[in-house]
């Protein structure tokens, strides 16, 4: 299994600056990259990963995305005198050119390339380049947005032409609209682009009309661009996170790439000038983490815009900790999606629909964005750029994202004689076993003198404890008895004041009653409608093939789990596979890697003691490993969809972030 993380950084790249005054472009300056730098030692975090050189993109590099016209003008800069170099900077939008900065963006491009070379050839499991001038604005003959090379588009040519790659995802976080990256690939359905950025109804810059939620690609390419366009500031880490749950990440399951590349642009974050959102750094943990199960890992991401030198080294320390495997923070108060993000999330999906099997039943466009579609014509006569009003200036304060320590044990096991402890794990067995366990679990335990039940209880027990006191992260127990076995955590998670959140995989109705406290929730998957309702925390998803359904599977975790479970945050994650369930193995493992982003990556994973086979690959993504692709997914099964459609009605006045449309309130 491929492991590293690749850090891509040369203070080469802090060698050019503005020559000369010009407001549109001072904030992007050399401190941006030092100071991530910086941060990066001061955390320990560039020891941990592997530092893999620069180099120069060739001509031929550049020439993936660019005209010879516009490289041999830049080629031209270095022997300029300033006054060329501001003349040449004139006929470009909102950008500056420097005698160095040609060198410099060959080095940026080709960092990007570097770290496609590595993580394609196995040499890394995946890794983050920090580079200027960015690049996801430059187009083929132009430079754009402090962007010189599209370094991002490059790399994705590059994957293809050179590692054969067939489907690349480029995510795009920065607050920014890429449209170099979009008019690069947009008729090509091997790349598919996502980005969200400042719209604000087309009076942000680039002010393009381009930038809509409605532009999905051209020809061969149509849904093949998906653009989240943010018409409000203010945007929070429920809002990035609604984005992903019911939009990127559904159609980034079908599409199933071979490489990920991410836009890495931290402007998205709290406290820059540029984006003027309130996520803050820690999002970018948890963004990194949903991305790392596609692509078998291969996630490189590229350093684009980033301006509040504060958030955006925090933002950079919290994505190379998640790229290096780091428990993620808890997801703390998150309370659903504002009105406004509701609403791109609702245009987005239906513009979206007729591309994408896991989107055929979103809602169609809301009435009231297709009237105000024909104002908006009647506007653009009258577009004028949002006057740049004075910034508030007040200084905008956040917590410290938290500590994230890794326990000294990641993955502890509890396997009968005679089942091997995986490499990487360590068995575990409870030293101090209390005596009156028996007597607290009389009302589970069928019979008391059952000796090794009891021995297999109190481990499990005592588990939970190391793992809530964080010295072991994550555990994979096997036991004769699921059943009871679940009783018994819900019931210890309980006594201990701790929320448990339980994802039961089976094909029957299973035996349990919760308590209504709201201490527990449980999610249960099976083949069986479950009739009598069992209050608001037991979560009944009906598959009609069952837990075989791969497909239902996906939608419901990506739509429905991950929504509700990080608004839930709860203490600990109880993963329950039950005997009669024929879940395959690969969708196991995306189970187990997607909900580690929950609960600082407290997993227990739990099954039949003769489920031997599944205890290497389950602790393989316990220890961090990706999950192995699905493969593209077909579409759910229509009638599944429309009962997780009535689920999510039924649930969504308590779990907020579980909404995709917004109430036509106009
Ligand atoms: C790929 O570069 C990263 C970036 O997207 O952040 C570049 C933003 C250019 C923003 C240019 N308008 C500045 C107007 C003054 N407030
Ligand atoms: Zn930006």
């Amino acid at each position: 299994m491929q492991t590293g993380t690749a850090l891509i950084y040369d203070e080469e790249m802090t060698k050019y600056k503005l020559l000369w005054v010009d407001p549109a472009c001072k904030i992007e300056v050399p401190e941006r990259l030092t100071v991530s730098h910086e941060a990066l030692v001061k955390n320990g975090l560039v020891d941990r990963c592997v530092s893999v050189p620069v180099r120069e993109a060739t001509d031929a590099d550049i020439l993936l995305v660019h005209s010879e016209e516009y490289l041999e003008a830049v080629k031209k800069t270095p022997f300029m005198t300033l006054e060329d170099l501001m003349e040449f900077t004139q006929q470009y939008g909102d950008v500056y050119f420097h005698p160095n900065i040609y060198h410099c963006a060959k080095l940026a491009a080709g960092a990007a390339l570097q770290l496609v070379d590595n993580v394609m050839t196995g040499k890394v499991r995946n890794g983050m380049a920090l580079v200027r001038p960015p690049g996801h604005h430059s187009m083929r003959s132009a430079a754009n947005g402090f962007c010189v090379f599209n370094n991002v588009s490059i790399a994705a040519q590059y994957a293809k032409q050179k590692h054969g790659v067939e489907r690349v995802l480029i995510v795009d976080w920065d607050v920014h609209h890429g449209q170099g990256v979009q008019y690069c690939f947009e008729d090509d359905p091997s790349v598919l682009y996502f980005s969200w950025h400042r719209y604000e109804h087309q009076k942000f810059w680039p002010q393009l009309r381009e930038s809509d939620y409605d532009c999905v690609g051209k020809a061969k390419g149509a849904g093949f661009n998906i653009n989240v366009p943010w018409n409000k500031v203010g945007m929070q880490n429920t809002d990035y996170l609604s984005v992903f749950f019911h939009v990127l990440l559904p159609v980034a399951y079908e599409f199933c790439p071979d490489l990920v590349l991410v836009c890495a642009g931290f402007d998205a974050a709290i406290g820059d000038p540029e984006g003027e959102m309130c996520a803050t750094p820690d999002i970018f943990a948890h963004l990194t983490h949903l991305l790392m199960n596609l692509a078998d890992g291969k996630v490189c991401a590229v350093l684009e815009g980033g301006y509040n030198l504060t958030s955006l080294a925090q933002s950079v320390c919290q994505t190379f900790q998640t790229l290096l495997g780091d428990p993620t923070p808890l997801p703390v108060n998150l309370d659903g999606p504002c009105q406004s993000a509701l609403e791109s999330v609702h245009c987005v999906r239906s513009a979206q629909k007729p591309y994408w099997s896991c989107l055929k039943h979103a809602a169609d466009l809301p009435t009231f964005e297709l009237s105000t579609k024909r104002i908006k014509v009647v506007e653009e006569e009258e577009r004028t750029e949002k006057v740049e009003e004075e910034k508030n200036t007040e200084e905008i304060v956040w917590p410290d994202p938290p500590k994230r320590v890794s326990p000294c044990v990641r993955t502890a096991v509890v396997l009968p004689d005679g089942v091997d402890c995986p490499d990487g794990c360590k068995r575990f067995t409870d030293l101090h076993p209390d005596p009156l366990l028996g007597k607290k679990l009389e009302n589970i335990l069928k019979d008391s003198n059952d000796s090794d039940a009891l021995s297999t209880l109190s481990s499990l027990t005592a588990l939970i404890e190391k793992m809530e006191t964080n010295k072991i992260c994550n555990g994979l127990v096997l036991v004769r008895d699921v059943s009871m076995a679940m009783m018994c955590v819900v019931q210890h998670a309980a006594s201990l004041n701790k929320r448990a959140l339980i994802v039961c995989v089976a094909n029957e109705a299973i035996p349990i009653d919760l308590t209504d406290d709201g201490k527990t929730i449980m999610v249960h998957f099976s083949s069986k409608e479950s009739e009598e309702q069992k209050g608001k925390y037991y979560i009944p998803v009906c598959l009609k093939k069952g837990c075989s359904d791969t497909s239902g599977i996906m939608q419901a975790v990506l739509g429905l789990v991950l929504p509700l479970g990080y608004q839930y945050n709860p203490d600990l994650v109880l993963l329950v596979r039950m005997p009669d369930c024929r879940i395959s193995e690969s969708v196991w493992q995306q189970l187990i890697g997607i909900l580690q982003g929950l609960a600082q990556e407290h997993t227990l994973v739990l099954m039949q003691e003769n489920e031997k086979a599944s205890v290497t690959p389950s602790a393989s993504t316990l220890l961090g490993n990706p999950a192995p692709r699905l493969g593209p997914l077909q579409g759910p099964q229509s009638d599944d969809v429309e009962a997780l459609e009535r689920l999510r009605q039924k649930l969504q006045s308590d779990w907020t972030l579980l909404q995709t449309t917004a109430p036509d309130s106009r």
